[in-house]
């Protein structure tokens, strides 16, 4: 894993506070070090400390995404579920992406589409700077939510996302349908919420995405990651599984993703939401 090379003005203030109450330095400097600070960053941003040096401090927003693998990246390039093998297209490691084959069978993705199709309604978003629930220009698909195991196929990809990821079930939101015709599109966003509208009860932060591609789009209807320079192409049944929340509680502005405009036919996904924990509070 990356060394963590900066500190935030907190853990500034905090560790001359700490120093104050008579604590080591040295102890200090072993503390951070454990934490994933580089040693000899550590060692010097004490130093200054200790010399009332100024150090340099970034904002909380300004500190680079420290990235940490999920599980899910752990485990090779087939990975085993009760009932299929699913294997690993492609891997993008910022941010952190797996292109995966055969999620869904055709037959699960037909039956998913023909359950969805008399419950779409405009789509919503959420706003990433207030975590207010809309509807906006820039999402031009319909969609449909399910509760968790609403029906038996929902229940089984759930059981299988679980497998596959090994978030546990109780960490999903609700399974969503998006529909896309022809010109419409999702503008670029991020699935994670804005600090100030993370609850606990509701599983904390949303930390990763699993979007599985319901059926083949002849042109256009790409998820393209614009800051990674990264696009992928709707495949039947395949998912993509992205990852942008780590255990120190920043998001990934490298997960910023849209889907562009479908230019022929049409294009159905199913997105599942991972959160932090489990959403004891369900709406
Ligand atoms: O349809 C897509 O490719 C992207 C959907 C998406 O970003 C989302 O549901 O959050
Ligand atoms: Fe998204």
């Amino acid at each position: 894993m990356e060394k963590i090379t900066h500190i935030s003005v907190e853990l500034r203030d905090w560790i001359v506070n700490t120093m104050k109450t008579g604590a080591s330095p040295e102890a200090i400097a072993n503390a951070m070090i454990k934490k994933g600070f580089d040693p000899i960053f550590a060692y010097r941003t004490l130093l200054k400390l200790v010399n009332n040096t100024p150090v340099e401090v970034l904002a909380r927003e300004q500190q680079p995404y420290i990235y940490e693998i999920p599980e899910i990246g752990q485990k090779g390039n087939i990975i085993a579920t009760s009932d299929r093998d699913i294997k690993v297209l492609m891997r993008v490691e910022k941010p952190f992406i797996l292109y995966l084959e055969n999620l869904l069978s055709e037959e699960e993705c037909d039956e998913l589409i023909a359950l969805s199709k008399n419950r779409l309604k405009p789509s919503r978003v959420v706003d990433t700077a207030t975590g207010e629930i809309k509807t906006v220009p820039g999402r031009t698909s319909s969609g449909t939510y399910y509760r968790l195991s609403e029906t038996p196929l929902v229940a089984t990809i759930e059981k299988r996302i679980e497998e596959l990821t090994n978030f546990p079930i109780e960490n999903g939101e609700g399974l969503q349908v998006l529909h896309y015709k022809v010109g419409e599109e999702y503008k670029p966003h991020f699935d994670y919420y804005p600090a100030s509208k993370i609850n606990e009860n509701t599983g904390g932060q949303r930390i990763a995405t699993v979007l599985i591609y319901l059926n083949d789009v002849p042109q256009g209807g790409e998820t393209i990651f614009p800051k990674a320079g990264v696009s992928i192409t709707p495949k039947k049944g395949a998912a993509a599984f992205f990852h942008y929340g780590n255990s120190k509680g920043q998001v990934d502005r490298m997960s910023l993703h849209s889907s562009i405009p479908v230019l022929k036919g049409e294009k159905w996904v199913a997105t599942k939401w991972l959160r932090q924990s489990e959403i004891l509070e369900r709406s």
